[in-house]
């Protein structure tokens, strides 16, 4: 039995529930129930009227002419009037409940079975002829009469008999439904039970739907994971399938570079053993390297001595043609002399102008046309000093533009580099070659001006207001250092030439009446040298000094006044102090006047005994600047004529 039918047997079983209370009304209303009572009726109340009948019957069975007569003369008497009815209630009651039976509905089985039954009891024993061949008797014929009624009463007992073997018959049906109903009832109750089972079975399966549901979901991610995993494990596969043979290959290579390998070790065990060898020869190439540039140097500082430890190279500005004047004349013969020629009118009158020549020889002497690149050649071998460890000074002095600037800075192009760009890319060069022999080097710049004798850093890149003063100090050491002054560690170039142009820009200019652009101070740059041989344990340490002095004209001339006057008496005071040291320093006197002027002071370690001196005089080629240029001659020849002394390295 499925769930569907469920409601159905549960209808069934609501029915005959029902029908159970509700059965004894309706069976005492059903024929059966009729036909008990006519049963018992049969048996007592039926027996008791129908014992009168008989008694009756047997009281007017003497006096049947009587009743005859009775009869004859149509007259009933009131007991047979009264139970004429019997017969026709009877018949009709039987009948007519027996034939209502099937309009119930309700036991239709049994009314089915009782239809024919009833049908059966209509049948002619009620209408059973009489005796004397009529269907009425006569109404004397009272025998007949009770013939017919027991004949009647007997067809009643049957039916009653039947109707009560249908009653039992539906009991036992009845039961037998009780017995189905409660069978039915514990099968409803098991299918009740099997229900909610399968209830709790179909949550559980509900549960286990979703967790279905949620590992299909997961079966399908992993089945994607699993799809990707294979793409790629067919890419890894070409690639490891394109390694393997790659690896094959170069376990090929690898087999043919073994012995390669096993032939260059070889060669290379001879290579080691020759450079070792060559090491060697390399470590006595670099000792007789190490003592050829120390010879060099010893030779180098003796043509320099030779040359004297202060020179003076004399250089000829062109005039603005280009060209010479005539009251300076140059020798054809060489390039050491210089002869200044003035014509004078005689005293007499008498004879014509008279000549009068100034003679005066240096180291060198540059005409007009003699190019930047000549005038350092000259001075190269005095830096090349520095590097070894000499204190060098160099400085250009001569009148307002006469070319000192020019000979010093010089120009931004390459040609007309002056002196201290040069000198910065030829000691930055040589000190990267000596490199080489173990030599590293270090350099710190500084640029100071001396301005109306007070110091001022070219250097400094702070607000003017905040400037500071510095002073001149010298250390226990006989070092000279400047206070707050800008000392730059420079380790390029470019670097320095950066500086240089810095210090052009803080240098005081001063229109003058000679001189547009007429430096008005004294300048100082310094490059202090430190080099180390850590290899060799030596040291060397000295300072390249390079100055572009003030310019040395006459008062009357320049027409200075006021804050002109006092720099002009400031730049002549420490120019005619510098002839006074070099001077006290050519006389080997015992006091050299250094602190005089800032200027010695500063200068005194490159103008001393330990120091390589170069003096530029400048001179310029107007005749009206030739008293000017005869006072710087003769400035520049006591200088050339100082033998200061000889100069050592500072090696330690
Ligand atoms: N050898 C030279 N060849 C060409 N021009 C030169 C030469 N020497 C100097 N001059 C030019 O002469 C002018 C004056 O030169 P410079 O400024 O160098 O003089 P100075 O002596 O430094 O003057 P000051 O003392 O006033 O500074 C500049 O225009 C410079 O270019």
């Amino acid at each position: 039995m499925s769930s569907c039918d469920l409601p159905f047997l549960f209808l069934d079983f609501c029915f005959f529930d029902h029908l159970l209370f509700v059965c004894p009304q309706i069976m005492s209303r059903l024929p059966v129930m009729s036909a008990k009572r006519v049963l018992t009726s049969s048996s007592s109340e039926n027996s008791q009227d129908m014992a009168p009948v008989k008694k009756k019957l047997r009281k007017d069975e003497p006096q049947k002419p009587q009743a005859a007569a009775t009869v004859i003369g149509d007259k009933r008497p009131p007991a047979a009037a009264a139970r004429a009815p019997l017969y026709r209630p009877v018949r009709g009651a039987g009948a007519a409940t027996v034939a209502a039976a099937p309009s119930r509905g309700v036991l239709k089985p049994v009314a089915a079975s009782a239809a024919p039954k009833a049908a059966s009891i209509r049948q002619p024993p009620a209408a059973k002829p009489s005796v004397n061949g009529g269907s009425r008797r006569q109404p004397w014929d009272l025998k007949g009469k009770v013939t017919d009624m027991e004949g009647k009463l007997r067809t009643y007992q049957t039916k009653v008999k039947s109707v009560n073997e249908e009653n039992e018959a539906m009991k036992a049906s009845v039961a037998q439904s009780q017995t189905r109903m409660a069978e039915l009832e514990r099968k409803v109750e098991s299918q009740k039970m099997k229900l909610s089972e399968y209830e709790r079975e179909l949550q559980r399966l509900s549960g286990v739907q979703n967790e279905l549901e949620k590992v299909s979901s997961e079966k399908n991610l992993l089945q994607k994971e699993l799809a990707n995993l294979e793409q790629k494990y067919k890419v890894v596969e070409t690639l490891r399938e394109s390694q393997e043979t790659e690896l094959q290959t170069l376990k090929m290579k690898l087999t043919v570079q073994e012995s390669t390998m096993a032939r260059l070790q070889a060669t290379l065990k001879d290579t080691e053993e020759e450079v070792c060898s060559l090491k060697e020869t390399v470590a006595e190439q670099r000792d007789e390297l190490h003592a050829g540039e120390m010879e060099r140097r010893r030779l180098h500082n003796t043509i320099q001595e030779l040359k004297g430890n202060i020179r003076v190279f004399c250089r000829v500005r062109p005039l603005d043609d280009g060209g010479l004047s005539k009251h300076i004349q140059l020798a054809a013969s060489d390039d050491k002399s210089i002869m200044l020629a003035k014509s004078e009118e005689s005293h007499t009158g008498k004879t014509a102008e008279t000549q009068k020549n100034y003679h005066f020889s240096f180291d060198r002497v540059f005409g007009p046309q003699a190019s930047q690149r000549e005038i350092f050649d000259e001075i190269s071998l005095l830096v090349q000093s520095a590097l070894d460890g000499y204190n060098v000074c160099c400085f250009a002095y001569g009148q307002t533009g006469s070319g000192k600037t020019y000979t010093m800075e010089g120009e931004e192009v390459d040609d007309t580099r002056g002196v201290i760009p040069r000198a910065v890319t030829q000691i930055f060069r040589a000190g990267e070659k000596l490199q080489s022999q173990g030599w590293q080097f270090t350099f710190t710049a500084s640029f100071v001006e001396i301005y109306n004798e007070t110091l001022r850093d070219l250097l400094y890149t702070g607000k003017t207001s905040k400037r500071p003063e510095h002073e001149i100090r010298k250390s226990s050491n006989n070092e000279v250092t400047v206070t707050n002054l800008t000392y730059e560690k420079v380790y390029t170039e470019d670097q320095v030439l950066g500086l240089i142009a810095l210090a052009k820009q803080n240098r005081s200019t001063a229109q003058t009446a000679q001189n547009d652009r007429s430096s008005r101070s004294h300048s100082v740059f310094q490059l202090q040298i430190e080099g180390v041989n850590a290899g060799r344990d030596i040291k060397c340490k000295s300072t390249l000094c390079l100055v572009d002095l003030a310019g040395s004209e006459r008062m009357v001339k320049s027409q200075s006044q006021g804050e002109r006057f006092k720099e002009m008496t400031s730049i002549n005071s420490s120019l005619s102090n510098l002839g006074i040291v070099i001077t006290s320093l050519a006389n080997k006197e015992s006091h050299v006047p250094y602190r005089n002027s800032k200027l010695t002071y500063l200068l005194q370690n490159c103008l001393g005994g330990n120091s390589k001196t170069l003096m530029f005089v400048n001179v310029s080629p107007e005749p009206e600047s030739f008293g000017e240029t005869l006072n710087s001659l003769r400035f520049a020849s006591k200088v050339n004529d100082c033998v200061i002394g000889t100069a050592s390295s500072n090696k330690k």
